[in-house]
């Protein structure tokens, strides 16, 4: 029989628990003693990487790199296990007694001391239940402090197997669930539960979607996976690389502690926010423009924008040849721009030779119509006559004939020759060609499109008339923010224009009469021409680290290299526009994705559309670099994945959520909250124009009552950028809100007055407040999670835009222990309540 002894007293004084704590402290100490060996051992390999440096030769430089890179990582990952070492043990049916922790520990005879959480034999730790036990009898969690175990937990899931076996705990997971949150993401390895276990170790191959309410450990989870995937699969996605993709900044900055306190430092960490280096966006658009921008038709206007003639391009061309004028003019000029980029797409900035080579063409032939060559011998005749006489006058020599040029073109035509030869020597030429076939640079392509002219004959028939000018206006001025949405144009556009060629390495100096080099840079192929006597030397000790991380550096804010990864984890997946997948799949070829989405909190309108798009960037298949034909591999294998268990809500927070959740989505079943608080959401109603001074009393209040984070939720500001669908007036200073629907889906919020908030009142409310008080917009608190919310204005979230009352979902499911809303409606409060 076992026996549950919490607080017990012992004959030798102190409870049964504290003997059990003071038993597996022994146990931790000796790993404790045997990692400090282990750090001793790695750094004693640094110092040998660098004694070994000072033989020199280049062969023991590279040994030198290799060991000290892995020396470093290894004692860099022993100093992160240093905390909590080990949190569990199993005991199991066959006696056997397993130890798991953060890291794999061995004994210097390699016996087992610790199992690290990702290796196979740790997958009972958390996939044994009562109902299926796996061989394990009792399941113990620790909960260490720095070194020292302070409490235990134990799971009896055999009773019949767990004779005389002394079982603790008193809930401590619940009651961890209520901890204070201090504004970051934590590991949760010690308290993984089984269904989120079957996610973290699904096969690393193909696409594993996972679905789940707010709450229900998505996030996590999906953390937790990439640092199995690269404990497991070391060698495949640690050279290759994960991307964590997370849906804006304030969301990285949330989690971005999880993995390193995971040990993996190796990860790359995104939001779709500053994904395209060189543009890093600020705003979210307003839902109206976000829809345009996101939509895919965006990626044909993209191509036709980057096909209109640059700006400040000239009209026409004129070139001198022996006396005859030889001109383009501007229909022809359209049309050999045309062709260009018929042939070239992908690599429009690295096209200027080849329209280079079709102007030369062009200005040939309208020459030979102009009756050239005839006419230009005749010329050069009276003029070699001309000077021929004045020369034999002063008793001089005759000028030679015109020597051929040594280069002939393909047609072996040595008149044709020298006509390009001239035509290209001339400053004319030259100059036409840089300033009608620039390098264009993504950004400068966008910003042009905010000339409403420009973007409508990019538009074509693919957009509204009405959307025009909106979407002009977001990008007018050199200084205009750059959205969310815009990120994604701009990759887009980087894939249609291509790199601008890099600087060549060359030996020898630049050739000073090389016509098409201008200030060192050959204007036909845009690349910088540098005298470089640069050698191949290993002067300084880099790491594969460093080196890929300078070999991603940025030149001009354009992108060097856009690497692809072989790992993508996509969180908030259901808010990704076709814009944006498209910009995921161009970095994910060859990947194996992993998928967290809630689709009832989805804020993007054309669900089926991002579906499309979706399964066209998991699948491989993509517009190669802007062109039309597609490559289709074939359909990779899915695993599918649903989280049942909200851990971040008490019950009675839930309840609100679960009634935002029915009229947003009749359909959708709430996960199930496991914990009671005992505190029940606050709604009241306020006159709009109090709503501000009350949210940030009700923040006052809320410092005194928790002692972590707390977010003041706010609609969407009303800035030049953000424009929302519906009329508003700002926040101070509204009348009335819009009603929530009585019944039925969203989509329908009742017409009325929103209140959008201006960005000086997000300001003014969060001004003096401390730290641990965060004032933000709806769409910024995706994924976030503080100890109290206040929501101010639901009536203005939901009227925001079509998706308002899923975005109002989010909002309200924020909150881990106190939740406070602020209504100028009754009917909302009504509403939120139950009541
Ligand atoms: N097994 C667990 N043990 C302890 N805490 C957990 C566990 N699973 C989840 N949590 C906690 O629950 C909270 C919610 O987790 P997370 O943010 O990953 O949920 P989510 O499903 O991504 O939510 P949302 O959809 O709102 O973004 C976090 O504080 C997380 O640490």
């Amino acid at each position: 029989m076992s026996s549950q002894v919490n607080g017990r007293p012992t004959e030798s004084g102190g409870t049964v628990k504290d003997q059990e704590i003071a038993a597996e402290q022994r146990y931790v100490d000796i790993a404790y003693q045997r990692l400090e060996e282990m750090r001793a051992d790695a750094q004693a390999m640094i110092r040998e990487g660098y004694r070994q440096s000072l033989a020199g030769t280049k062969g023991s430089l590279v040994d030198r790199d290799a060991m000290v890179h892995q020396a470093s990582l290894r004692v860099q990952a022993l100093d992160i296990a240093d905390d909590g070492l080990v949190f569990g043990r199993l005991d199991l049916t066959s006696e056997e007694v397993r130890y798991i922790g953060r890291i794999g520990v061995r004994t210097s005879e390699h016996d087992s001391l610790v199992i690290d959480w990702r290796a196979p034999a740790a997958e009972d730790f958390y996939r044994a239940t009562p109902e299926d036990p796996r061989g394990v009898v009792r399941r113990r969690v620790l909960h260490s402090r720095g070194h020292t175990v302070v409490d235990l937990e134990d799971d009896l899931l055999d009773p019949e197997a767990a004779d005389g076996m002394t079982v603790v705990g008193d809930g401590a997971f619940l009651a961890s669930l209520a901890r204070t949150r201090e504004g970051a993401m934590r590991d949760i390895v010690a308290t993984i539960q089984r269904e989120q276990d079957e996610v973290i170790r699904a096969p690393a191959d193909g696409t594993v979607l996972v679905r789940g309410a707010p709450g229900t450990g998505k996030t996590a989870v999906a953390l937790h996976r990439v640092a199995y995937l690269l404990f497991r699969h070391r060698r495949r996605f640690g050279s290759r690389g994960v991307l964590v993709i997370g849906p804006n900044r304030r969301f990285t900055a949330y989690i971005e502690r999880v993995l390193p306190s995971l040990g993996e430092g190796s990860a790359t960490l995104r939001s779709l926010g500053d994904l395209v280096d060189g543009g890093t966006a600020t705003v979210h658009d307003a839902p109206r423009v976000a829809r345009v921008k996101g939509a895919d038709t965006m990626a044909a206007i993209l191509r036709r924008a980057v096909a209109d003639h640059a700006p400040g391009a000239p009209g026409e061309l004129r070139v001198v040849f022996k006396g005859i004028v030889v001109a383009l003019d501007r229909d022809r000029i359209d049309r050999i721009r045309n062709e260009v980029h018929r042939r070239s797409r992908g690599s429009v900035n690295t096209a200027r030779g080849r329209a280079a080579e079709m102007l030369l063409d062009a200005l040939w032939a309208r020459f030979n119509d102009l009756g050239g060559p005839e006419a230009a011998e005749a010329e050069e005749g009276a003029e070699a006559g001309l000077w021929n006489a004045i020369l034999a006058a002063d008793g001089l020599a005759s000028l030679d004939e015109e020597p051929a040029r040594a280069s002939q073109n393909g047609d072996g035509d040595p008149k044709r020759t020298q006509f390009e030869t001239r035509v290209r020597e001339q400053r004319a030429f030259t100059d036409f060609l840089v300033a009608w076939w620039p390098i264009r640079r993504p950004l400068d392509v966008l910003r042009s499109l905010g000339d409403p002219s420009r973007l409508r004959r990019a538009a074509g028939r693919d957009l509204d008339r009405d959307d025009i000018e909106p979407l002009a206006a977001s990008w007018t001025g050199e200084d205009a923010p750059l959205s969310y949405q815009d990120v994604a144009l701009l990759d887009e556009l980087d894939a249609l224009l291509g790199s601008p060629p890099r600087p060549s390495r060359r030996r020898k100096a630049p050739s000073e009469d090389d016509p098409f080099v201008v200030d060192g840079v050959n204007i036909l192929t845009g690349e910088e021409v540098v005298d470089d006597t640069w050698e191949p030397e290993m002067q300084e000790l880099t790491t594969s680290i460093e080196r890929l991380e300078r070999s991603r550096r940025v030149d001009d804010g354009v992108v060097e290299e856009r690497p692809e990864y072989a790992h993508i984890v996509v969180d908030e997946a259901q808010d990704l526009s076709p814009m944006q997948w498209r910009m995921l799949g161009r970095r994910g070829r060859q990947a194996s994705w992993t998928i967290v989405e809630d689709p009832a909190q989805s804020a993007w309108e054309d669900l089926d559309a991002a579906r499309q798009a979706m399964e066209a960037a998991l699948g491989g298949e993509r517009p190669s670099r802007g062109r039309r034909r597609t490559r289709k591999p074939a359909p990779r294998t899915r695993h599918e994945y649903e989280l049942t268990t909200n851990y971040r809500n008490s019950t009675e927070i839930a309840a609100v959520s679960a009634r935002v959740l029915a009229r947003a989505l009749p359909e959708a079943s709430p996960a199930r909250a496991v914990r009671t608080s005992g505190i029940d959401p606050i709604v009241h109603v306020v006159p709009q124009p109090d709503l501000a001074s009350a949210a940030r009393a009700a923040a006052e209040e809320l410092l005194t009552q928790v002692e972590g984070t707390i977010g003041v939720i706010v609609p969407l500001p009303l800035t030049e950028r953000v424009h929302p669908d519906t009329p508003a007036t700002a926040g101070t200073a509204g009348t009335a809100g819009t009603a929530p629907p009585t019944s039925g889906p969203e989509g329908t919020p009742k017409p009325g007055h929103a209140v959008a908030w201006t960005e000086s009142d997000l300001e003014r409310l969060g001004a003096g407040l401390p730290e641990r008080v965060q004032v933000l917009d709806v769409l910024e608190a995706k994924g976030l999670e503080f100890d109290a919310a206040v929501i101010v204005a639901p009536e203005t979230v939901a009227a925001q835009s079509p998706r308002g009352l899923r975005v109002l979902y989010v909002a309200v499911s924020r909150a881990t222990q106190r939740l406070t809303v602020l209504t100028a409606d009754p009917d909302w409060r009504a509403a939120l309540l139950g009541t």
